[in-house]
């Protein structure tokens, strides 16, 4: 498959936290509907580097451009509209609510959205089924095992129908069979649907699920493997 359309372009981005440079000099493109893991050793910029190009955070120097805007110089709150609608986001801790059920953490963004309780639920029930989970609907996170709830969590960053998931050690929290499975359910899915995903790890067999890998360095891009077997 080939993913040549640039979808998010970062250009020379810098950020720095108190006296610690996180990110010097980074230039990274994140090609539509690719799987692009980003690795290097803690404290190298990872998260840094995901902050920035989700929008969470502003670089100090630096371009991010998605679909022709740039993201470094949106107004807040268009910022946090064009987040809502166009990325996903997981962190290493799902980071469910836990007093929702499994069923109502999915459903949330679109509740949110103004969609109506039952269209939502209807559609979070079939992304939940997408990611394997269907019957711990009415499950709370604290009642699932850690694999479950990093399903749930990648169903609830897909409900909206984003462009960009960004996931952020999304399985740094599982032992090797749970992250295998939940690698697998999410990047099955994300081929399914057409979206991109950037995705943060240190795990090499993690990384090995992704369609390319860059490599961050003291902050800035060290190296870029492209894998040529199609998964
Ligand atoms: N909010 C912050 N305040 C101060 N320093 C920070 C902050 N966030 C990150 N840093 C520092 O910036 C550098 C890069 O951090 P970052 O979290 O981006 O790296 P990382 O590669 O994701 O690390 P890890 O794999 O350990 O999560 C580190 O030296 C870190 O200590």
């Amino acid at each position: 498959m080939s993913h040549e359309v640039p979808l998010l372009t970062a250009r020379a981005l810098a950020k720095t936290h108190g006296r610690t440079k996180a990110l010097r000099d980074a230039t990274i493109e994140l090609r539509a509907g690719e799987i692009l893991a980003v690795t290097g050793t803690s404290g190298s910029g990872k998260s840094t580097l995901l902050h920035c190009l989700a929008g969470i955070v502003r670089p100090d120097e630096g371009s991010v451009v998605y679909a022709g805007q740039r993201l470094d110089q949106l107004p807040d709150k268009r910022l946090s509209e064009l987040r809502r609608t166009e990325f996903g986001v997981v962190f290493q801790f799902g980071q469910l609510i836990p007093e929702l059920t499994a069923i109502d953490n999915v459903a949330l963004p679109l509740l949110l959205a103004g969609v109506g309780r039952a269209e939502a639920h209807k559609r979070a029930g079939a992304w939940m089924e997408r990611f394997g989970v269907r019957g711990q609907e009415e499950q709370r996170p604290g009642e699932m095992s850690g694999g479950q709830a990093q399903r749930v969590s990648m169903a609830r960053a897909l409900v909206t129908g984003p462009k960009i998931v960004f996931a952020d050690e999304p399985t740094g929290a599982l032992d090797s069979l749970a992250s295998e499975q939940v690698m697998a359910a999410m990047v099955h899915t994300a081929r399914e649907a057409g979206i991109a995903v950037l995705l943060i790890t240190h795990d090499h067999q993690v990384a090995a699920y992704a369609d390319r890998e860059v490599r961050l360095r003291d902050g800035a891009i060290e190296d870029s493997v492209d894998f040529e077997v199609a998964q």
